[in-house]
């Protein structure tokens, strides 16, 4: 006898195992389940050879699916199976945001414990890997793409910010974050996913010791997490493109270490400009180069209520909005805390040795905000974790 299985209306293979928290979770999802065999095929088996990118929620591969769609295939590397409505319920809120400035998410797949996210392939890799991948990239950003690319992150950030309800805080701002279609049309990515992250898993995302340089020192220090700390990090990220250089060298002279502590001392020495990315061999507008890094120095206020916010910032880097720069003062700069780090390498930092300014208060803790900083000699071997509350 054939038996055709079917799971609320969609077919699945005979071989699935049936899981009734599945089951129930699945009934309401909105977007195409696959199963397991079928990403399996789709990616020859997660070969290595389609293996494109490890990131700090698991492993990344091309596959090509049934409907001949190029899809990223996320594996995510969680191992229980709790939380299997949370993050069903997620997923069906990632699904319906779209926004030309997005990674489009085709559709997931929850089977025992597998929980696997199918995103559009984007052809031309992160930004972290091309523009800030120190010649490793045949790919060239002349100045206009630059703007373009600018323009488009702060779009799709003031759209999750601003335009989706509840608003979404991204909390994972960088250049790895950023993908590029063919045309380098720039696609954020990861957006909602910590959220998709049992409680108890922190995700430690220290791969690159730039990371730490993404952090706005509130949300750093104190886990205050809100849409204020994602315009921190795009101001940091705004600095990468036109400088084309990553947030934290530590190869570089102590003073250059530190791509916003440079910027701030370049801007109060008035010679922003030599910041801007020599590869472009002058061709760019030099005032607009400039007032995209004063926009960056604005968004990366130690203040978060000093930071504009991402419609702003849109309105400012496309000319609708002027840059006013009497609001401009030091950023906020995380290498402060990390000078801390260097100086006491084996112990392990309380809050309490912090800068006043940045001193952990009870109600940090009320957030059921955890905060460990482990500290090591330099910014490329530190180890910095960040337990937060995942219902913010
Ligand atoms: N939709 C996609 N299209 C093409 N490549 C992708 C896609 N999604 C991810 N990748 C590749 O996989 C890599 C890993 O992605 P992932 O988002 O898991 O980690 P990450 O952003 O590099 O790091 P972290 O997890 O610390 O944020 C990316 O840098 C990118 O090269």
């Amino acid at each position: 006898m054939t038996c055709f299985p079917f799971l609320f209306g969609k077919k699945v293979s005979s071989d699935v195992r049936r899981d009734p928290e599945i089951d129930e979770g699945l009934s309401g999802i909105r977007i195409k389940v696959y199963t397991y065999k079928q990403l399996k095929i789709a990616s020859d088996n997660f070969s290595p050879a389609n293996k494109i990118g490890e990131g700090g929620f698991g492993s990344v591969f091309k596959g090509v699916l049934k409907d001949g769609k190029v899809a990223a295939i996320k594996v995510l590397s969680t191992e229980s199976k709790q939380g299997v409505k949370e993050f069903l319920t997620e997923i069906n809120v990632i699904s319906e945001i779209q926004h030309e400035n997005l990674v489009i998410l085709y559709g997931c797949c929850v089977e025992g414990d597998h929980r696997i996210l199918v995103y559009n392939y984007l052809e031309n890799n992160s930004l972290a890997q091309t523009l800030l991948a120190g010649g490793h990239s045949n790919l060239y950003f002349d100045w206009q793409t630059r703007c373009r690319i600018c323009i488009g992150v702060a779009r799709g950030l003031a759209f999750l910010h601003e335009e989706v309800q509840p608003h979404i805080v991204h909390r994972d701002i960088k250049a790895s974050n950023i993908l590029l279609d063919k045309d380098l049309t720039p696609k954020i990515s990861d957006f909602g996913l910590a959220k998709l992250i049992p409680s108890y898993m922190s995700h430690v995302s220290t791969r690159v010791a730039g990371t730490i340089g993404y952090l706005a020192p509130e949300y750093a220090i104190r886990g205050q997490l809100t849409r204020k700390a994602d315009i921190y990090s795009f101001g940091v990220l705004l600095v990468e493109i036109v400088s084309g250089r990553t947030n934290t060298n530590t190869r570089l002279p102590m003073g250059d270490q530190y791509i916003l502590e440079r910027t701030w001392e370049l801007y109060e020495r008035k010679e922003l400009v030599q910041l801007v990315d020599i590869s472009l061999n002058g061709g760019f507008n030099a005032e607009e180069a400039c007032k995209y890094l004063k926009i960056a120095l604005l968004c990366t206020q130690d203040t978060p209520k000093h930071r504009p916010t991402m419609s702003s910032v849109v309105k400012m880097l496309t000319a609708e909005m002027d840059v006013n720069e009497s609001k401009i003062t030091k950023p906020g700069l995380i290498s402060d805390v990390m000078d801390l780090k260097i100086r006491e390498p084996k112990k392990k930092i309380g809050l309490e040795t912090f800068p006043s300014s940045y001193n952990a208060s009870s109600s940090s803790d009320s957030q059921g905000t955890t905060i460990s900083l482990a500290a090591s000699s330099a910014a490329t071997t530190s180890t910095f974790t960040l337990k937060h509350d995942q219902s913010m």
